[in-house]
């Protein structure tokens, strides 16, 4: 098989992203070259994503080097992927997922947003400041754009306390020494998306090297779960500037007899062919956080439970809050 073309943005987040997908390849007998390539989103800094137009501002250049054939697959972190593909460009493969969690990120091990006591968090997040706002109101926050290293570098120079980021690529980068608390999903569940690499081809692609690269990186798990998050951010029509959350996780038939107390024979009747159940919670926050809707559902179709979690939001509500944001942003 010829040489893959890796495409990918030019962050160390991003690069190390890429050679985990080039190990990856390279360990299924597959070479691979990186291509870097940069977008506007890495290009414009001084602006919050929301002004920008949220709309594939990291995967435009990307996705046009897909199509002329530049490169053979794009890596991106699956949560900065817009929840609606053009027809002739398609994800292939999602990796296995990290911790989803967000973390508190200091110089001060002894912050904690449960603590109480008020202090300074950095983000430019939509929905971290929301949920920031909803569940932890004593603490204030600056808007807080640029790459990690950039972030940590403000950080440092005391433009605020903490910052707050996904457990994903802090620990990618190595920051793990600094994180002052892990935030539980409970509260503040991830964007959809978080803590998973995902491949996109155009489906013009030689389908030898999709199926081939499909087969080394994707872990079916986490591709389900993805599946339903994306779904439910499509119905609901969010970009990564919208505060909407989604979280899906997987519960396998022991876990399922064990929580539920149902007999392992019981649940196995509950159970589909791959013998898992995808349990779907999401929402939506408003921008100042007054309102939060959360729902969470259970069912073994990943598209049909994420669409059906979003019927649900938008039908509590959730339609009128994602008016008054979309007005606002
Ligand atoms: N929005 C930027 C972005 N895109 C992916 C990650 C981290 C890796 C991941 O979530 O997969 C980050 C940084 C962050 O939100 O802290």
């Amino acid at each position: 098989m010829s040489v893959i073309k890796l495409g990918t943005r030019g962050s160390k987040l991003a690069l190390w992203q890429a050679y985990f997908i080039k190990e990856t390849l390279e360990k299924g007998g597959l070479e691979v070259e990186i291509v870097i390539i940069n977008t506007k989103g890495d290009q414009i800094l001084d602006r919050s994503l929301s002004k920008i137009g949220s709309k594939g501002v990291f995967t435009e250049e990307l996705e046009e080097q897909l199509r002329s054939g530049a490169i053979d697959i794009a890596q991106h972190s699956a949560k900065d992927l817009q929840s609606e593909l053009a027809d002739d460009l398609e994800l292939i493969a999602f990796t296995e997922r990290e911790k989803v969690n967000d973390v508190l990120v200091s110089f001060d091990k002894s912050l904690s947003l449960e603590s109480g006591k008020p202090f300074v968090v950095g983000t430019s997040s939509t929905r971290r400041v929301a949920m920031l706002k909803h569940f932890y109101p004593h603490i204030t926050t600056v808007d807080m754009r640029g790459n990690l290293q950039t972030r940590m570098g403000k950080l440092e120079s005391g433009v605020c306390d903490a910052l707050l980021l996904a457990y994903a690529g802090v620990h990618r980068m190595g920051y793990m020494e600094h994180v002052a608390e892990l935030i539980s999903t409970d509260k503040f569940t991830p964007a959809v998306g978080q803590g998973s690499v995902a491949l996109e081809c155009a489906v013009s692609l030689d389908p030898e090297k999709k199926a081939k690269i499909r087969e080394l990186c994707n872990h079916p798990e986490t591709e389900q779960q993805l599946l339903a998050e994306r779904a439910f951010l499509k119905r609901l029509q969010g970009g990564c500037s919208i505060p909407v959350f989604g979280l899906a996780t997987t519960v396998n038939s022991e876990q399922l007899a064990v929580n539920s107390e149902v007999t392992a024979e019981n649940s196995s009747n509950l159970l589909t062919d791959n013998c898992s159940l995808i349990t779907v919670t999401g929402g939506i926050v408003s921008l100042d956080g007054s309102e939060i809707l959360k729902e969470t559902v259970t069912g073994n179709n990943p598209l049909e439970l994420g669409e059906a979690l979003a019927e649900k939001i938008l039908s509590l509500g959730g339609d009128k809050m994602l008016a008054d944001i979309k007005a606002n942003l």
